[in-house]
């Protein structure tokens, strides 16, 4: 589904490549996460899947075809199928949870839509949809700054969701919440993954996590994969290899 054939990626001012030469593939229905210590590339890393991130070096394939790094309109295109949800919720606080959710839709509309704030019902209904999906349908109208930290992730998950996307990043979604809520956000993520198949592809720092999640693991250090290959392969020694200096 989509494919990095020898990526790299240089920060400017930086004289050392934070992701190196990397060739990797993945494939719609994938639950992935991405390990690896602090520093590794893992954000660098997922922020490449949606143009985020340019690239100095490589090229992306999206179902075959080739995404040129300099037509925003094609990377346009490709985050609004690619829905993504972060370590601080990147949320607005004093809006409610159901205006956060429906500006996920912001992609799809006109900025003149945009910035009215106009919404048709058949996307309000979408919204609250999704809003229900991720059990907040109580909480429509709460302001999210109200909101527990596991809350707040849902509604960062629902207005990804809200975008209909194929590609579902989540850049560290979990280390923020606490251990218990965490592994419940999880637990939607796989529902949501079962689901839709979407491809997921998810940067934590919980390896236990990971392991039981993931079906696929890829391991990151100093910017070049070092593990990519089944949670059940990735053992002690691999453990170590990817977390010690
Ligand atoms: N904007 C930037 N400018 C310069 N260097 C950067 C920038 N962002 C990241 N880096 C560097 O790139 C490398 C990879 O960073 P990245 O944030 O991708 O790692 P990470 O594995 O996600 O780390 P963490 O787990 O701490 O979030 C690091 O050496 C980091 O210092």
């Amino acid at each position: 589904m989509i494919e990095m054939k020898d990526i790299s990626v240089r920060y400017p001012g930086t004289h050392t490549d934070a992701l190196s030469e990397i060739s990797i593939s993945f494939q719609q229905g994938e639950f992935v996460c991405i390990l690896g210590k602090s520093g590794a590339g893992k954000s660098t890393f997922v922020r490449c899947f949606n143009g985020l991130q340019k690239l100095t070096h490589g090229e992306i394939y999206l179902k075959g075809n080739p995404v040129s790094p300099s037509n925003d309109e094609e990377w346009r295109t490709i985050r609004r199928k690619t829905g993504m949800i972060f370590q601080h919720f990147n949320l607005i606080p004093r809006l409610s949870v159901l205006q956060n959710v429906l500006t996920g839709m912001f992609g799809y509309r006109s900025s003149f839509k945009n910035l009215i704030g106009w919404f048709t019902t058949q996307e309000k209904e979408l919204a609250k949809r999704v809003i229900a999906d991720v059990g907040l349908a109580a909480m429509e109208h709460r302001r999210v700054e109200n909101l527990s930290g596991g809350q707040k992730q849902r509604v960062g998950i629902a207005r990804a969701l809200v975008q209909q996307p194929e590609i579902l990043i989540g850049d560290e979604p979990v280390a923020s919440i606490d251990p218990g809520t965490a592994e419940h956000i999880f637990n939607m993520l796989q529902d949501i993954h079962r689901r839709l198949r979407l491809l997921t592809i998810i940067n934590v720092h919980d390896i236990d996590l990971a392991k039981r999640y993931a079906t696929r693991i890829v391991a990151l250090k100093e910017g070049k994969v070092i593990f990519d290959g089944h949670p059940g392969d990735f053992t002690n020694e691999e453990y170590y290899a990817t977390y010690q200096s």
